[in-house]
Parts: structure tokens; C-alpha cells; sequence
């Protein structure tokens, strides 16, 4: 009988599901869209916000679950009955806090009833913070200072203190509505709050989506106790469900009866630990030491595998490496870690300027974005032209720390010696100068400002971690992944060509291949490997190459263009070092 493999991400806009065979031949996607196809929960982007809070439902998420499984069981090409194993992942740092009853409701659901009514009293907190949650500034500086410094705080958790990681959420849980906090019995985050639902029983977290906490201690592979007792007390290692986090890359159990008995899945169908979503997306590419793995979902994301002797600093996040089989320290370090970069404005703010300068048309927007001619329009200082580099932080962005749009022209003969603090101020513009020979001058300026100024900051954040610039290659991920001309920018801003997956990775398709490659095993044998970090990586990546994945060039960098791209760089920087200072929220 043909066996398959579910994988599902439970990401900021959607719930997505891949369900794959054992080569690759055939990959089915269904998803369930939260603003489209659940307009009850009011969201914008899968998240509402108030002004100060960024939070969605809970019930939405589990709602949305039982949707996608009605929608895969309705589909003539999917057979539930056949899917072995299930692997999930989700939105990073968004954290769910269950009340006392949710442990018994979840190991006795009645599969006649849907699940949103079966779990409607489970949770203590109704919303829960998402990762674009900034309200925790207050909570950040008092944790690093608490800590002896923010340096301190990054050398053991992987990071400074961030305004989304959950144990800033936690202290504002704490400090602010304390009731709620006691209320809790359990804290998942989106990827083992998935899995719970697929187990029918509170899933452990595993470790890379635990390293985005600010309260694991990277070394120990535990909650780190003093960061404990400074955010909260004693009681919240219980509700984090014990010392510490479980290796990403093993198995969780099986399929809990609901899902056997209303949807036809199998009783034997294992489940795979959750993760979250960028790491999902790392760990299902057979990616090279030098490669940088980019995704342009509703936030881009950059990821790179670290050096065996890494020391987080304060940009940028050190992740446990979700390939890793053993929470064990390997001796020699390797394959332990990745770095994540996470800016906050990407598709979302890319669709803000689509529908206010072209019409909400991708097409329109990527003509724009393209050359004119045969020529790239990279700005240059050279080429005589005045340059425009703009700034589009409308959420408050993570890297950097600062917030609002910010437009500059810069005079064709500005080189950055000439850049003082009062030229860059005078370079300010609220928008870009109209041409009378051109209508389109304004859209085109804006358009090429914010895909360029989004290359030249990830760009600037990946050249802090110290990694040789150029990559061998970008692979790129994420839904703004699918536009050429989005790539093409990123390529000259690299200097690096980008590939794709083929088929395209997507966090919930790099779930099945987790799913299948634990499927393949007995409980007792996903635990093979335990103990050399090195090895099972290397197992693993096998299992990739093997699954027929393949690796496919879609973007070559211009020549012309990645010079002019290099030129800007030291203006780059030097505006970034002014918007940092003049912006920072
Ligand atoms: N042709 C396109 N050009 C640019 N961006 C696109 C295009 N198609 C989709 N997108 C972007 O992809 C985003 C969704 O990406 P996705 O990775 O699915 O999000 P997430 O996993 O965070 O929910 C949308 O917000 C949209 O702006
Ligand atoms: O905060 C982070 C990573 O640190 C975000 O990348 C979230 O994990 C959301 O992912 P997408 O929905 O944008 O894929």
C-alpha cells in the first residue's frame, strides 16, 4: 500500500498542508486562509492588534485544523487512510497558555463535535501574543539588566532580549494580569501547541523553537533558572512542561483518536515533534556551510548554519539546530547551531506599498521593480543620478530596533564622507520627487526603495554575523519567493545567485520530509544516532538527497548592477546608523 506523509505550518496568515509520497513524485498542498476562510476572528494578516498588542485567537488556529482535515477528506487525490506520519511546525515565539481543564478535554474529544466547541473553555488567556507583538520593551531592558547585561543574556540564551520572545511575555503576563498567569497550567508555543492538538495530549516543545525564548540556556539545553525566577517564579517550569525542551528532530507519539475516528486516519499514524517554522524550513533543505537559506514569507528571515565556536551577540538570534537528533553536547560543537535573522516588515509592508503606489497589482509592482530598459536601475552614486533608499518600518521593526517610513534623497555628487547627521536630515523627504517626464516616477521610486532597502538590511545583518560575503548561493523560500523580480534584487544586492527547492520548499512540506524521515523508524530507532550531533546531521541531510530533492538556479545576479549595489554600501550604512539613532521605539 502506498504510504504518505502530512506535514503541516501553522504560520502568521494561513494553516498550510503538504501531504507527499515517498519520492516527491506528487506533492499536495491545501491551506486554510484565517483572514478568508474565518472572518468571524476579525483579523488582518492572521493577527489583530489594538494599536499596543499584536494577538490572535487560539480558537481561530484550532478552528482552522479542523478545516484544513474536512478539506484534505474531501479530496480525491489524497487518501487519509494512507498517511503514516504527521510532522507540524508553526509561527515562532507566539505562545498559547492553557487553563487546568484543557489536559483532561484533550485526551477525551468526542469526534462527533467539532473541536473549536470541545475547547472553547481551555484556554486561560483568550489572545494570544504573536510574534509581531512589540509591547515588551520595558520587559526586555529589565530581564538583560537583571541578567548583568544584555551580552550576558545573549551568551546564554542565543539572544539580547526581544520584545516577541516568550519569556518577555511571560513577565508581561505576570507583572500585568497575574490572575491569568496562575490560571495557567501549561505554555506551548504555535508549533507544539499543533502538535498537542494532533496528540490529543500537551506536546513538549522542542529545542530550536525554544532557543526564540530568552529562557533556554543554550549549554545546558534547560530552562535557565534565574531567567525563571526574574520573569516569573518556580511554578512556571511546570507549565513549560518540565527542565527543559526535547530534541526537534524526534518523534512525539501517535495520532490522537479524534482525527483516527472523524477524519479515516490511521491509529498507528506517528507524529513528529513541532517545530517552528523557519527552522522547519532550514531543516528540510540540504543546505552547504555556506549557503544562506532566505524566507519572504509574511516576515523575511535569514538562516545560516554557525560556526562550531559562535558567540551570540546582539544582533540576530542562535538557534539550536533543528537537525540535531540528541539534546547531548557534541564535543566538538558541530552542527549544533544556526543563526536566524527576522525582519518584521516584509510581505506585509511590501503589500502596503503594492496596493498604495501600483494599484495592488504583483505584476504592476514587479514591472516596476525591473529595468526600464535592458539595464538594472540599481541606484548608483556614480552613475550621476540622484539616489533614493528608503526605510519601511510601519510595524516596529526587529532589526533593526526602530519604527516609521523614512525616505531619503541623496544628490547625485553625495558621497558618505559628505554624510554628516544635518545632510542626512536634509536628505529627508516625505515622498519621492515627482517627474514631469515620467508618471510612474513616484510608484517606481517607492517600489524599488523598499525591495532594495529590504536586500541592503538583511544584507548589512548577515555581514554583522561575520559571514563571508558573498554566499556561494541564497536559496530562497516564502511566498514573495515566487517573484522574479523581487529575487533578481536580492541577487545583485548579494551577489549571489538564488535557487529554489525543486519542489519548492515550504515550511510544511520541509514537515512532511521530518515526518517521513521519522516515520521510517520505530520509536525506539528515532532515537538513533543519539549522542553525535555530526552524525545524524549527516544522516539526515542523506535522507534529503535521497527523498529526490533537488536544487535549481531560477536568478543570476547582473554584474552591473551588483557593483552599483556596492557602491551604496557605505551610504547604506551610514543612513541606517542615522535611522537607528533618530528611530528607535
Ligand atoms: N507574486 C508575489 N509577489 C510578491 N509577494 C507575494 C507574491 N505572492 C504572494 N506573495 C506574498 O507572500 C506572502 C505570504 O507568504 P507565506 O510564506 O505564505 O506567508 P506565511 O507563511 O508567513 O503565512 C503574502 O503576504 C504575499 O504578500
Ligand atoms: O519571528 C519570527 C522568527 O524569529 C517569524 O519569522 C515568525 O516565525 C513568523 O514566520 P512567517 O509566518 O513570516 O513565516
Amino acid at each position: 500500500m502506498a504510504k504518505y506523509y502530512l506535514g503541516l505550518d501553522l504560520s502568521t496568515q494561513q494553516l498550510k498542508a503538504t501531504v507527499i509520497g515517498n519520492h516527491l513524485q506528487n506533492v499536495i498542498e491545501e491551506q486554510v486562509h484565517f483572514d478568508q476562510d474565518l472572518p468571524q476572528y476579525g483579523t488582518q494578516g492572521g493577527i489583530y492588534t489594538d494599536g499596543s498588542r499584536v494577538t490572535a485567537n487560539p480558537l481561530m488556529w484550532v478552528e482552522a485544523l479542523d478545516l484544513l482535515f474536512t478539506r484534505l477528506a474531501r479530496r480525491s487525490d489524497v487518501e487519509c487512510g494512507s498517511i503514516v506520519a504527521v510532522g507540524g511546525c508553526g509561527q515562532q515565539h507566539t505562545s498559547i497558555y492553557w487553563n487546568q481543564s484543557a489536559e483532561r478535554t484533550l485526551a477525551s474529544l468526542d469526534p462527533d463535535q467539532e473541536l473549536v466547541h470541545q475547547l472553547t473553555n481551555c484556554f486561560a488567556v483568550s489572545q494570544s501574543p504573536t510574534w509581531q507583538d512589540a509591547s515588551t520593551t520595558g520587559q526586555c531592558r529589565r530581564l538583560e539588566k537583571a541578567v548583568g547585561g544584555a551580552e550576558k543574556l545573549a551568551r546564554l540564551t542565543g539572544s539580547v532580549a526581544y520584545e516577541r520572545f516568550t519569556a518577555n511575555q511571560i513577565a508581561k503576563l505576570y507583572e500585568d494580569h497575574r490572575h491569568l498567569y496562575d490560571a495557567t497550567a501549561r505554555i506551548s508555543l504555535a508549533s507544539s501547541f499543533l502538535t498537542s492538538l494532533l496528540l490529543g495530549r500537551i506536546a513538549p516543545i522542542d529545542a530550536s523553537d525554544a532557543a526564540g525564548m530568552n529562557l533556554l540556556d543554550l549549554h545546558t539545553q534547560e530552562w535557565e533558572p534565574q531567567i525563571v525566577s526574574i520573569i516569573a517564579d518556580e511554578t512556571l517550569v511546570a507549565k513549560l512542561g518540565g527542565p527543559g525542551p526535547v530534541p526537534t528532530l524526534s518523534p512525539a507519539g501517535v495520532l490522537g483518536s479524534y482525527w483516527v475516528k472523524r477524519y479515516g486516519l490511521v491509529a498507528s499514524c506517528r507524529v513528529a515533534t513541532g517545530t517552528g517554522d523557519n527552522p522547519a524550513s532550514f531543516a528540510g533543505l540540504p543546505l552547504t556551510p555556506t549557503d544562506v537559506l532566505i524566507s519572504l514569507g509574511t516576515s523575511d528571515t535569514a538562516m545560516f548554519a554557525c560556526p562550531t565556536n559562535v558567540i551570540p551577540d546582539a544582533h540576530g538570534h542562535v538557534l539550536c539546530h533543528p537537525g540535531a537528533l540528541s539534546n547531548e553536547i557534541n564535543h566538538t560543537g558541530a552542527g549544533r547551531f544556526m543563526s536566524l535573522l527576522c525582519f518584521k516588515n516584509g510581505s506585509l509592508t511590501r503589500e502596503w506599498v503594492r496596493d498604495r503606489y501600483t494599484d495592488g497589482s504583483w505584476e504592476r509592482f514587479s514591472n516596476l521593480l525591473r529595468p526600464a530598459q535592458s539595464n538594472h536601475q540599481a541606484p548608483s552614486i556614480e552613475d550621476g543620478a540622484p539616489t533614493q533608499v528608503g526605510f519601511y518600518f510601519r510595524s516596529p521593526e526587529i532589526l533593526p530596533h526602530a519604527a516609521g517610513v523614512h525616505r531619503f534623497v541623496l544628490a547625485a555628487n553625495s558621497d558618505d564622507k559628505h554624510l554628516t547627521i544635518e545632510a542626512i536630515g536634509r536628505a529627508q523627504v516625505d515622498e519621492f520627487p515627482t517627474d514631469a517626464h515620467d508618471e510612474s516616477a513616484v510608484s517606481r521610486a517607492n517600489v524599488r526603495a523598499i525591495v532594495v532597502g529590504q536586500a541592503l538590511n538583511m544584507r548589512y545583518y548577515v555581514a554583522q554575523k561575520g559571514l563571508p560575503l558573498p554566499p556561494q548561493r541564497l536559496v530562497a523560500v516564502g511566498g514573495a519567493a515566487t517573484n522574479r523580480a523581487i529575487l533578481q534584487v536580492f541577487a545583485d544586492v548579494f551577489g549571489c545567485p538564488i535557487y529554489h527547492a525543486s519542489p519548492i520548499m515550504t515550511a510544511s512540506l520541509a514537515s512532511a520530509l521530518r515526518a517521513a524521515y521519522l516515520g521510517q523508524f520505530g520509536d525506539a530507532e528515532g532515537q538513533r544516532g543519539h549522542g553525535n550531533g555530526a552524525d545524524t546531521l549527516n544522516d539526515y541531510t542523506q535522507f534529503l538527497v535521497a527523498s529526490g530533492l533537488a536544487m535549481k538556479k531560477v536568478v543570476t545576479p547582473d554584474s552591473a548592477a551588483a557593483a552599483a549595489y556596492k557602491t551604496l554600501w557605505p551610504t547604506f550604512s551610514r543612513l541606517h546608523e542615522f535611522v537607528v539613532r533618530e528611530y528607535d521605539y
